[in-house]
Protein backbone atom coordinates (compact mmCIF):
# COMPACT_ATOMS: atom_id res chain seq x y z
CA UNK A 1 0.00 0.00 0.00
CA UNK A 2 1.43 3.65 -0.75
CA UNK A 3 1.71 5.71 1.79
CA UNK A 4 -0.49 8.37 2.28
CA UNK A 5 1.14 11.52 0.88
CA UNK A 6 2.24 9.94 -2.05
CA UNK A 7 -1.10 7.98 -2.90
CA UNK A 8 -1.69 7.99 -7.19
CA UNK A 9 -3.79 10.11 -8.83
CA UNK A 10 -6.39 8.29 -10.27
CA UNK A 11 -5.57 8.53 -14.53
CA UNK A 12 -7.85 6.62 -16.80
CA UNK A 13 -4.96 4.91 -18.85
CA UNK A 14 -4.90 1.03 -16.50
CA UNK A 15 -6.65 -1.48 -18.50
CA UNK A 16 -9.30 -3.16 -16.72
CA UNK A 17 -9.80 -0.19 -14.54
CA UNK A 18 -13.02 1.67 -13.53
CA UNK A 19 -11.62 5.48 -15.03
CA UNK A 20 -11.05 4.14 -18.12
CA UNK A 21 -14.29 2.52 -18.44
CA UNK A 22 -15.80 5.55 -18.22
CA UNK A 23 -13.89 7.48 -21.02
CA UNK A 24 -13.89 4.23 -23.36
CA UNK A 25 -17.30 3.74 -23.34
CA UNK A 26 -19.22 5.65 -20.87
CA UNK A 27 -18.62 9.04 -22.30
CA UNK A 28 -19.18 7.78 -26.35
CA UNK A 29 -22.40 6.47 -25.26
CA UNK A 30 -23.75 9.41 -23.51
CA UNK A 31 -22.55 11.18 -26.45
CA UNK A 32 -24.79 9.35 -28.85
CA UNK A 33 -27.83 9.43 -25.98
CA UNK A 34 -27.51 13.25 -26.36
CA UNK A 35 -27.19 13.41 -30.54
CA UNK A 36 -30.34 11.28 -30.12
CA UNK A 37 -32.26 13.38 -28.16
CA UNK A 38 -33.01 16.72 -30.17
CA UNK A 39 -32.95 17.28 -33.69
CA UNK A 40 -29.41 19.33 -33.38
CA UNK A 41 -28.70 21.38 -36.15
CA UNK A 42 -25.86 20.07 -38.90
CA UNK A 43 -23.29 22.37 -36.86
CA UNK A 44 -23.57 20.82 -33.64
CA UNK A 45 -23.83 17.31 -35.16
CA UNK A 46 -20.64 17.87 -36.34
CA UNK A 47 -19.58 19.13 -33.56
CA UNK A 48 -20.32 16.17 -31.57
CA UNK A 49 -18.71 14.07 -33.88
CA UNK A 50 -15.53 15.65 -33.44
CA UNK A 51 -15.82 15.45 -29.64
CA UNK A 52 -16.44 11.69 -30.15
CA UNK A 53 -13.17 11.65 -32.31
CA UNK A 54 -11.03 13.83 -29.83
CA UNK A 55 -12.00 11.97 -26.89
CA UNK A 56 -11.58 8.59 -27.66
CA UNK A 57 -8.68 8.41 -30.40
CA UNK A 58 -7.48 11.94 -30.45
CA UNK A 59 -6.01 14.32 -28.17
CA UNK A 60 -7.15 17.41 -25.81
CA UNK A 61 -7.52 20.80 -27.08
CA UNK A 62 -7.88 23.65 -25.81
CA UNK A 63 -11.65 25.43 -25.87
CA UNK A 64 -13.27 27.47 -28.70
CA UNK A 65 -11.27 30.78 -29.47
CA UNK A 66 -14.54 32.54 -28.40
CA UNK A 67 -15.59 30.94 -25.20
CA UNK A 68 -16.26 32.86 -22.38
CA UNK A 69 -14.22 30.88 -19.85
CA UNK A 70 -11.51 30.32 -22.87
CA UNK A 71 -8.68 31.78 -20.83
CA UNK A 72 -9.26 29.73 -17.58
CA UNK A 73 -9.00 26.28 -19.21
CA UNK A 74 -6.13 27.23 -20.78
CA UNK A 75 -4.47 27.53 -17.44
CA UNK A 76 -6.27 24.99 -16.19
CA UNK A 77 -5.31 22.77 -19.00
CA UNK A 78 -1.83 23.98 -19.92
CA UNK A 79 -0.41 20.62 -18.67
CA UNK A 80 -2.78 18.36 -20.09
CA UNK A 81 -3.37 19.98 -24.27
CA UNK A 82 -1.85 17.54 -27.01
CA UNK A 83 -2.29 14.54 -24.41
CA UNK A 84 -4.62 11.62 -24.40
CA UNK A 85 -7.56 12.08 -22.40
CA UNK A 86 -6.55 8.77 -21.09
CA UNK A 87 -3.51 10.01 -19.43
CA UNK A 88 -4.42 12.84 -17.25
CA UNK A 89 -6.03 12.89 -14.42
CA UNK A 90 -9.89 11.52 -14.08
CA UNK A 91 -11.20 14.36 -11.95
CA UNK A 92 -10.04 17.09 -15.02
CA UNK A 93 -10.66 14.82 -18.13
CA UNK A 94 -14.11 13.98 -16.83
CA UNK A 95 -14.76 17.55 -16.35
CA UNK A 96 -13.18 18.77 -19.11
CA UNK A 97 -15.36 15.84 -21.05
CA UNK A 98 -18.82 17.92 -19.71
CA UNK A 99 -17.62 21.53 -20.65
CA UNK A 100 -16.68 20.42 -24.10
CA UNK A 101 -20.01 18.55 -24.74
CA UNK A 102 -21.56 21.90 -23.37
CA UNK A 103 -19.46 23.78 -26.09
CA UNK A 104 -20.45 21.14 -28.73
CA UNK A 105 -24.21 21.61 -28.17
CA UNK A 106 -24.22 25.00 -28.00
CA UNK A 107 -25.02 26.05 -24.59
CA UNK A 108 -22.86 29.09 -24.11
CA UNK A 109 -22.86 29.78 -27.51
CA UNK A 110 -24.85 32.79 -29.62
CA UNK A 111 -26.97 30.55 -32.10
CA UNK A 112 -30.82 29.50 -30.42
CA UNK A 113 -29.19 26.54 -28.41
CA UNK A 114 -27.89 28.91 -25.88
CA UNK A 115 -29.12 27.44 -22.57
CA UNK A 116 -30.47 23.83 -23.58
CA UNK A 117 -29.65 21.45 -21.39
CA UNK A 118 -28.71 18.56 -23.33
CA UNK A 119 -29.73 16.48 -20.74
CA UNK A 120 -33.19 18.04 -19.73
CA UNK A 121 -34.89 15.05 -21.51
CA UNK A 122 -33.40 12.42 -19.27
CA UNK A 123 -34.21 14.49 -16.57
CA UNK A 124 -37.64 15.33 -17.42
CA UNK A 125 -38.23 11.38 -18.24
CA UNK A 126 -37.20 10.36 -14.67
CA UNK A 127 -39.60 13.11 -12.70
CA UNK A 128 -42.37 11.95 -14.86
CA UNK A 129 -41.77 8.22 -14.00
CA UNK A 130 -43.66 6.38 -11.88
CA UNK A 131 -41.09 5.58 -9.57
CA UNK A 132 -41.47 9.11 -8.31
CA UNK A 133 -45.15 9.03 -7.82
CA UNK A 134 -44.13 5.71 -5.52
CA UNK A 135 -41.62 6.99 -3.65
CA UNK A 136 -43.44 10.26 -3.19
CA UNK A 137 -46.56 8.13 -1.87
CA UNK A 138 -44.64 5.94 0.09
CA UNK A 139 -43.72 8.84 2.44
CA UNK A 140 -47.53 8.71 3.93
CA UNK A 141 -46.32 5.10 5.23
CA UNK A 142 -43.62 7.53 7.39
CA UNK A 143 -45.75 10.19 9.06
CA UNK A 144 -46.95 8.62 11.71
CA UNK A 145 -43.74 7.17 12.45
CA UNK A 146 -41.61 8.57 15.78
CA UNK A 147 -39.78 11.22 14.87
CA UNK A 148 -36.63 9.35 15.52
CA UNK A 149 -37.28 6.90 12.80
CA UNK A 150 -38.50 9.41 9.98
CA UNK A 151 -35.06 10.98 10.70
CA UNK A 152 -32.98 7.60 9.97
CA UNK A 153 -35.64 6.90 6.82
CA UNK A 154 -35.15 10.69 5.30
CA UNK A 155 -31.59 10.43 5.89
CA UNK A 156 -31.38 6.47 4.06
CA UNK A 157 -33.58 8.01 1.34
CA UNK A 158 -30.89 10.91 0.55
CA UNK A 159 -28.00 8.55 0.72
CA UNK A 160 -29.72 5.99 -1.49
CA UNK A 161 -31.42 8.38 -3.88
CA UNK A 162 -27.86 9.14 -4.73
CA UNK A 163 -27.41 5.22 -6.42
CA UNK A 164 -30.25 6.81 -9.22
CA UNK A 165 -28.46 9.29 -10.85
CA UNK A 166 -28.58 8.89 -14.79
CA UNK A 167 -24.89 9.03 -15.30
CA UNK A 168 -24.85 6.00 -13.43
CA UNK A 169 -27.08 4.63 -15.56
CA UNK A 170 -25.30 4.79 -18.89
CA UNK A 171 -23.64 1.77 -19.65
CA UNK A 172 -24.91 -0.10 -16.49
CA UNK A 173 -28.54 -0.97 -17.68
CA UNK A 174 -30.59 -1.60 -14.78
CA UNK A 175 -28.12 -0.39 -11.94
CA UNK A 176 -30.28 2.77 -11.61
CA UNK A 177 -33.30 0.89 -10.24
CA UNK A 178 -32.87 0.77 -6.30
CA UNK A 179 -32.36 4.46 -4.93
CA UNK A 180 -35.62 5.82 -3.21
CA UNK A 181 -36.86 8.37 -1.99
CA UNK A 182 -39.22 7.13 0.92
CA UNK A 183 -38.17 3.02 -0.29
CA UNK A 184 -35.65 3.29 1.98
CA UNK A 185 -38.13 2.99 4.74
CA UNK A 186 -39.88 -0.05 2.81
CA UNK A 187 -36.55 -1.62 1.92
CA UNK A 188 -36.26 -4.96 3.68
CA UNK A 189 -33.18 -5.35 3.56
CA UNK A 190 -31.21 -2.61 3.51
CA UNK A 191 -27.82 -3.17 2.60
CA UNK A 192 -25.29 -2.65 5.48
CA UNK A 193 -23.19 0.49 5.09
CA UNK A 194 -19.12 0.36 4.68
CA UNK A 195 -19.53 3.03 7.25
CA UNK A 196 -21.91 4.42 9.09
CA UNK A 197 -21.77 7.63 11.09
CA UNK A 198 -25.20 8.43 11.34
CA UNK A 199 -25.16 9.00 14.35
CA UNK A 200 -22.30 11.56 14.85
CA UNK A 201 -24.35 13.59 12.13
CA UNK A 202 -27.57 13.32 14.02
CA UNK A 203 -25.36 14.51 17.54
CA UNK A 204 -23.96 17.63 15.48
CA UNK A 205 -27.83 18.89 14.72
CA UNK A 206 -29.57 18.22 18.16
CA UNK A 207 -33.05 18.57 18.54
CA UNK A 208 -34.10 21.56 19.31
CA UNK A 209 -37.16 21.58 22.23
CA UNK A 210 -38.15 25.34 21.90
CA UNK A 211 -37.55 25.55 17.63
CA UNK A 212 -41.41 26.61 18.02
CA UNK A 213 -41.54 29.39 20.06
CA UNK A 214 -38.34 31.25 18.38
CA UNK A 215 -38.58 33.38 16.02
CA UNK A 216 -37.86 32.32 12.63
CA UNK A 217 -34.38 32.06 11.72
CA UNK A 218 -32.98 32.54 15.30
CA UNK A 219 -31.15 29.85 16.76
CA UNK A 220 -31.20 29.29 21.00
CA UNK A 221 -27.55 30.87 20.72
CA UNK A 222 -28.96 33.95 18.90
CA UNK A 223 -27.47 32.87 15.24
CA UNK A 224 -29.41 30.66 13.02
CA UNK A 225 -28.18 27.18 12.93
CA UNK A 226 -27.19 26.85 9.23
CA UNK A 227 -27.10 23.35 7.52
CA UNK A 228 -25.75 23.28 3.89
CA UNK A 229 -26.11 20.65 1.12
CA UNK A 230 -23.78 20.19 -1.59
CA UNK A 231 -25.71 18.43 -3.88
CA UNK A 232 -25.39 15.90 -6.66
CA UNK A 233 -28.11 14.66 -9.00
CA UNK A 234 -31.72 16.09 -9.38
CA UNK A 235 -34.88 13.80 -9.62
CA UNK A 236 -34.52 10.85 -7.71
CA UNK A 237 -32.02 12.18 -5.92
CA UNK A 238 -32.84 15.69 -5.11
CA UNK A 239 -36.06 14.54 -4.49
CA UNK A 240 -35.46 13.08 -0.87
CA UNK A 241 -32.76 15.52 -0.18
CA UNK A 242 -35.41 17.99 -0.13
CA UNK A 243 -38.04 15.88 1.80
CA UNK A 244 -34.43 15.68 4.01
CA UNK A 245 -34.16 19.36 4.57
CA UNK A 246 -37.83 19.96 4.81
CA UNK A 247 -37.37 17.05 7.74
CA UNK A 248 -34.45 19.25 9.27
CA UNK A 249 -36.56 22.85 9.01
CA UNK A 250 -39.61 21.54 10.58
CA UNK A 251 -37.97 19.77 13.31
CA UNK A 252 -36.05 22.84 14.46
CA UNK A 253 -32.33 21.01 13.45
CA UNK A 254 -31.67 23.46 11.51
CA UNK A 255 -32.92 26.83 11.35
CA UNK A 256 -32.11 27.81 8.01
CA UNK A 257 -30.68 25.28 5.01
CA UNK A 258 -28.47 26.23 2.15
CA UNK A 259 -28.96 23.97 -1.15
CA UNK A 260 -25.90 24.39 -3.47
CA UNK A 261 -26.39 23.28 -7.16
CA UNK A 262 -24.50 23.39 -10.03
CA UNK A 263 -24.06 26.60 -12.37
CA UNK A 264 -25.29 24.63 -15.45
CA UNK A 265 -25.72 21.14 -16.49
CA UNK A 266 -23.13 18.72 -15.41
CA UNK A 267 -21.99 14.74 -15.29
CA UNK A 268 -25.75 14.54 -17.09
CA UNK A 269 -27.89 14.75 -14.13
CA UNK A 270 -26.53 17.06 -11.99
CA UNK A 271 -28.82 19.13 -9.74
CA UNK A 272 -29.41 22.76 -11.57
CA UNK A 273 -31.60 25.91 -10.42
CA UNK A 274 -34.22 25.03 -13.00
CA UNK A 275 -33.96 21.40 -11.51
CA UNK A 276 -34.71 22.75 -8.53
CA UNK A 277 -37.56 24.53 -9.05
CA UNK A 278 -38.82 21.07 -11.56
CA UNK A 279 -38.16 19.07 -8.15
CA UNK A 280 -39.81 21.39 -5.70
CA UNK A 281 -42.58 21.91 -8.16
CA UNK A 282 -43.18 18.20 -8.30
CA UNK A 283 -43.04 17.37 -4.30
CA UNK A 284 -45.60 20.21 -3.73
CA UNK A 285 -47.91 18.70 -6.66
CA UNK A 286 -48.05 15.29 -5.09
CA UNK A 287 -51.06 14.40 -2.75
CA UNK A 288 -50.58 13.65 0.81
CA UNK A 289 -47.67 13.57 2.91
CA UNK A 290 -45.36 14.61 -0.01
CA UNK A 291 -47.24 17.27 -0.93
CA UNK A 292 -47.43 19.19 2.71
CA UNK A 293 -43.59 18.70 2.44
CA UNK A 294 -43.31 20.07 -1.12
CA UNK A 295 -45.42 22.83 0.33
CA UNK A 296 -43.36 23.96 3.38
CA UNK A 297 -40.09 23.87 0.95
CA UNK A 298 -41.86 26.35 -1.68
CA UNK A 299 -42.65 28.59 1.48
CA UNK A 300 -39.28 28.22 3.18
CA UNK A 301 -37.46 29.59 -0.10
CA UNK A 302 -39.73 32.32 -0.54
CA UNK A 303 -39.23 33.01 3.55
CA UNK A 304 -35.13 32.91 3.28
CA UNK A 305 -35.03 29.84 4.95
CA UNK A 306 -34.21 27.60 2.19
CA UNK A 307 -31.81 28.94 0.31
CA UNK A 308 -30.66 27.84 -3.06
CA UNK A 309 -27.09 28.58 -4.56
CA UNK A 310 -24.34 28.26 -7.13
CA UNK A 311 -21.16 28.65 -7.68
CA UNK A 312 -18.66 28.62 -10.84
CA UNK A 313 -16.29 25.81 -8.72
CA UNK A 314 -18.33 23.33 -8.69
CA UNK A 315 -17.98 22.67 -12.30
CA UNK A 316 -14.43 23.38 -11.98
CA UNK A 317 -12.11 20.17 -11.99
CA UNK A 318 -10.45 21.09 -8.33
CA UNK A 319 -10.81 19.17 -5.24
CA UNK A 320 -12.24 20.71 -2.33
CA UNK A 321 -9.42 21.57 -0.75
CA UNK A 322 -8.94 24.25 -3.33
CA UNK A 323 -12.26 25.67 -2.86
CA UNK A 324 -12.21 29.83 -3.38
CA UNK A 325 -12.54 31.53 0.22
CA UNK A 326 -15.73 33.29 -0.93
CA UNK A 327 -17.22 29.39 -0.66
CA UNK A 328 -14.87 28.49 2.23
CA UNK A 329 -16.40 31.68 4.49
CA UNK A 330 -19.80 30.30 3.78
CA UNK A 331 -19.74 27.00 5.16
CA UNK A 332 -17.49 27.81 8.07
CA UNK A 333 -20.50 29.12 9.96
CA UNK A 334 -22.11 25.85 9.52
CA UNK A 335 -23.49 23.47 12.11
CA UNK A 336 -22.85 20.69 9.49
CA UNK A 337 -22.39 20.92 5.48
CA UNK A 338 -23.93 17.84 3.60
CA UNK A 339 -21.69 16.95 0.56
CA UNK A 340 -23.84 14.41 -1.14
CA UNK A 341 -22.61 11.48 -3.71
CA UNK A 342 -20.03 9.94 -5.81
CA UNK A 343 -18.26 13.45 -7.62
CA UNK A 344 -17.81 15.11 -4.43
CA UNK A 345 -16.68 12.47 -2.58
CA UNK A 346 -13.69 12.21 -5.08
CA UNK A 347 -13.46 15.95 -4.69
CA UNK A 348 -13.77 16.05 -0.73
CA UNK A 349 -11.19 13.76 -0.04
CA UNK A 350 -8.68 14.13 -3.36
CA UNK A 351 -9.38 11.74 -6.46
CA UNK A 352 -6.29 9.43 -5.77
CA UNK A 353 -5.99 5.79 -4.93
CA UNK A 354 -5.83 6.30 -0.54
CA UNK A 355 -5.78 2.80 1.14
CA UNK A 356 -9.05 2.67 1.99
CA UNK A 357 -8.27 3.20 5.71
CA UNK A 358 -6.77 6.09 5.31
CA UNK A 359 -8.63 8.42 8.41
CA UNK A 360 -11.78 10.49 6.52
CA UNK A 361 -10.95 13.31 9.72
CA UNK A 362 -7.44 13.89 8.17
CA UNK A 363 -8.51 14.24 4.79
CA UNK A 364 -11.38 16.58 4.83
CA UNK A 365 -9.13 18.45 7.44
CA UNK A 366 -9.36 21.08 4.62
CA UNK A 367 -13.06 21.93 4.58
CA UNK A 368 -13.56 25.04 6.98
CA UNK A 369 -16.38 23.51 8.90
CA UNK A 370 -17.81 20.02 9.98
CA UNK A 371 -18.74 17.88 7.15
CA UNK A 372 -20.89 14.92 6.31
CA UNK A 373 -19.95 12.30 3.02
CA UNK A 374 -23.61 10.90 1.63
CA UNK A 375 -22.49 8.97 -0.63
CA UNK A 376 -22.51 5.40 -2.69
CA UNK A 377 -19.38 3.60 -3.58
CA UNK A 378 -19.11 4.38 -7.75
CA UNK A 379 -15.56 5.08 -8.13
CA UNK A 380 -12.45 3.39 -6.91
CA UNK A 381 -11.69 6.62 -3.95
CA UNK A 382 -12.52 5.41 -0.51
CA UNK A 383 -11.10 6.36 2.62
CA UNK A 384 -12.14 5.73 6.31
CA UNK A 385 -12.57 2.26 6.40
CA UNK A 386 -11.82 0.02 9.16
CA UNK A 387 -9.40 -2.96 7.87
CA UNK A 388 -11.77 -5.69 9.24
CA UNK A 389 -14.61 -3.99 6.82
CA UNK A 390 -11.89 -3.75 3.84
CA UNK A 391 -10.97 -7.30 4.37
CA UNK A 392 -14.50 -8.64 4.11
CA UNK A 393 -15.17 -6.42 1.13
CA UNK A 394 -12.29 -7.53 -0.46
CA UNK A 395 -12.73 -11.17 -0.14
CA UNK A 396 -16.74 -11.13 -0.85
CA UNK A 397 -14.95 -9.07 -4.05
CA UNK A 398 -12.86 -12.06 -5.23
CA UNK A 399 -9.97 -8.77 -5.65
CA UNK A 400 -7.33 -7.14 -4.27
CA UNK A 401 -8.14 -3.93 -5.20
CA UNK A 402 -8.68 -1.25 -7.10
CA UNK A 403 -6.25 -1.76 -10.09
CA UNK A 404 -7.55 -5.72 -9.61
CA UNK A 405 -10.01 -6.08 -11.59
CA UNK A 406 -12.57 -4.65 -9.42
CA UNK A 407 -14.32 -2.27 -12.54
CA UNK A 408 -17.40 -3.70 -11.04
CA UNK A 409 -16.47 -4.59 -7.68
CA UNK A 410 -17.47 -2.80 -4.10
CA UNK A 411 -16.00 -0.01 -4.92
CA UNK A 412 -17.91 0.99 -8.13
CA UNK A 413 -21.14 -0.66 -8.08
CA UNK A 414 -22.82 1.57 -6.45
CA UNK A 415 -24.29 -1.24 -4.26
CA UNK A 416 -22.57 -0.04 -1.63
CA UNK A 417 -23.28 3.08 0.46
CA UNK A 418 -21.42 5.34 3.13
CA UNK A 419 -22.44 8.27 5.86
CA UNK A 420 -19.17 9.51 6.74
CA UNK A 421 -18.45 12.60 9.14
CA UNK A 422 -15.84 14.92 9.93
CA UNK A 423 -14.82 17.67 11.89
CA UNK A 424 -13.15 19.54 9.50
CA UNK A 425 -11.08 22.50 10.88
CA UNK A 426 -12.76 25.73 10.94
CA UNK A 427 -9.64 27.81 12.05
CA UNK A 428 -8.50 27.14 8.00
CA UNK A 429 -10.04 29.69 6.06
O1 LIG B 1 -21.48 12.09 -8.28
P1 LIG B 1 -22.36 10.93 -8.59
O2 LIG B 1 -23.54 11.31 -9.39
O3 LIG B 1 -22.74 10.14 -7.39
O4 LIG B 1 -21.53 9.91 -9.45
C1 LIG B 1 -20.92 10.35 -10.58
C2 LIG B 1 -20.01 9.33 -11.13
O5 LIG B 1 -20.28 8.03 -10.67
O6 LIG B 1 -20.13 9.32 -12.47
C3 LIG B 1 -18.85 9.23 -13.00
C4 LIG B 1 -18.81 8.35 -14.13
O7 LIG B 1 -19.42 9.02 -15.18
C5 LIG B 1 -17.95 8.89 -11.90
O8 LIG B 1 -16.70 9.26 -12.14
C6 LIG B 1 -18.59 9.68 -10.87
O9 LIG B 1 -18.01 9.61 -9.69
Amino acid sequence: MPEVDDAPVIVSSAPGSFARSVLAERHPALIQQVRDAFPWSPERHRALGALLRSCTEGVIEPLDPGAHDRERWDVWGSEYFGRSWFDVPFLWSESYFYRRLLEAVGYFGPGLWHGTDPFAPFKRAELRGSLVDDELAALDALAGRPVEERATAYLQASLWGNRADLGFAVGSPGAADTGSTAGAARREDPPPLVADDSDVLWSLLPKDATSAERPSGAGTSGSPRTVHVIADNSGRELIPDLVLVDHLLTTGRADEAVLHVKPYPYYVSDATMADVVDCARRIAQASGSAGGAGKRLWAAMGDGRLDVRTHGFYCEPFPYSEMPADLRREFAGAALTIVKGDLNYRRLVGDRLWPPTTSFAERTAHFPGPVAALRTLKSDVIVGLDPRTVARLEAADGSEGPGDGAKQGWRTSGTHALVQVGPGNPGMW
